[in-house]
């Protein structure tokens, strides 16, 4: 049995799986450091003590050293790099990237090939089995498969990241396997949901820590706040759908994750649903995943076990 370590700067997600497997047990764990207790009373009830531990970390060296204690050994920490699984890195400096973007680009390429896969035995109509979709609007969740769409991954955790995977140039990209292939061109950082919201309440004389519904036109200071911040994370996740409709020429297949999600949700289907309108799509089914840093991690494991 193989332990799956995601150390976010909020909090750390565990899951595990069985060596040999494909994808992990779906079991996982989210807690902060303060929680550590809630972390033991999940380890003790595994069914057996883990082999071994893989994970990612972008919480600094300290919660390394908690971790590997907390696990009772060594975690392998994994690093981006400049390509694996079939996926490009197109940073300037591959190590560059935060390891839990990396896997979870690793893991977006698995679920986009299951995706595929799924969607070519249906002839031609696509969803995701293991994560449920939110339609905006009434739409259904399926769609017309095609392949050079890419696959756009928002994940609003402490800072949000809206990473874009394309579809790599034949022989570029293929996996091991000869699976299909992607590119990681890049992506963005901004401050997540509830940096947003405290940063406007440290940084300023009268700014409060808001807590509302967002409103079209807001009409008093925390509705304000709260559309103003779900607004500026929906805007910039619906400029990279828009960059990657313009480069692959058909509309992104969009995934979301993270505890921030919540927060958005409503104004960025709002913002997508208007943007296919105006642009005469149909709408858009967006794919939560509950853990796709630890889905790459899983990849990852199960390759070095051949
Ligand atoms: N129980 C919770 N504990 C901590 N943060 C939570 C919780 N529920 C929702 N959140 C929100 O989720 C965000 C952290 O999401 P997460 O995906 O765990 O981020 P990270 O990977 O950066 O640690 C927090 O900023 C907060 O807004
Ligand atoms: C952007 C991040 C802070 C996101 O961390 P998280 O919100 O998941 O805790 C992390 O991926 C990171 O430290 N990245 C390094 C810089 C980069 O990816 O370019």
């Amino acid at each position: 049995m193989i332990l799956l370590v995601d150390a976010g700067n909020t909090r750390i997600k565990l899951d595990w799986m069985e060596a040999g497997n494909e994808g992990r047990a779906g079991r996982s764990i989210a807690f902060a450091l303060a929680e550590i207790d809630a972390a033991r009373d999940w380890l003790d009830a595994l069914p057996r003590r883990p082999s071994r531990a893989l994970g990612v970390n972008v919480a600094g060296e300290a919660v390394a050293v908690e971790l590997d204690s907390l696990l009772g050994q060594p975690v392998r920490w994994v690093k981006a790099g400049a390509q694996g699984l079939g996926v490009l890195n197109g940073y300037r400096e591959p190590a560059q990237l935060g390891a839990d973007r990396w896997a979870a680009m690793l893991g977006l390429a698995w679920h986009e090939r299951r995706r595929r896969a799924a969607a070519g035995h249906a002839g031609g109509r696509a969803d995701v089995p293991d994560s449920h979709s939110a339609a905006a609007g009434q739409a259904g969740s399926a769609k017309d498969l095609d392949t050079r769409a890419c696959a756009l991954l928002a994940i609003f955790g402490t800072a949000t990241t809206i990473d874009t995977l394309c579809p790599a140039a034949a022989a570029a990209g293929s996996g091991a396997g000869g699976e299909v292939g992607f590119e990681f061109p890049g992506g963005l950082i901004l401050p997540g949901p509830a940096m947003m919201l405290s940063s406007l309440s440290s940084g300023t004389a009268n700014l409060p820590l808001a807590r509302a519904e967002t409103a079209l036109y807001p009409t008093h200071t925390h509705q304000a706040i709260a559309t103003g911040v779900a607004a500026a994370q929906a805007g910039a996740v619906l400029r990279q759908w828009l960059a990657g409709l313009e480069q692959c020429g058909q509309p992104p297949e969009l995934y979301v994750s993270g505890g921030g999600w919540p927060a958005v949700r409503d104004e960025t289907l709002r913002l997508l649903a208007r943007a296919c309108a105006g642009l005469g799509l149909a709408e858009q089914a967006v794919h939560w995943l509950d853990a796709p840093v630890l889905d790459g991690l899983a990849c990852l494991a199960s390759q070095a076990e051949e």
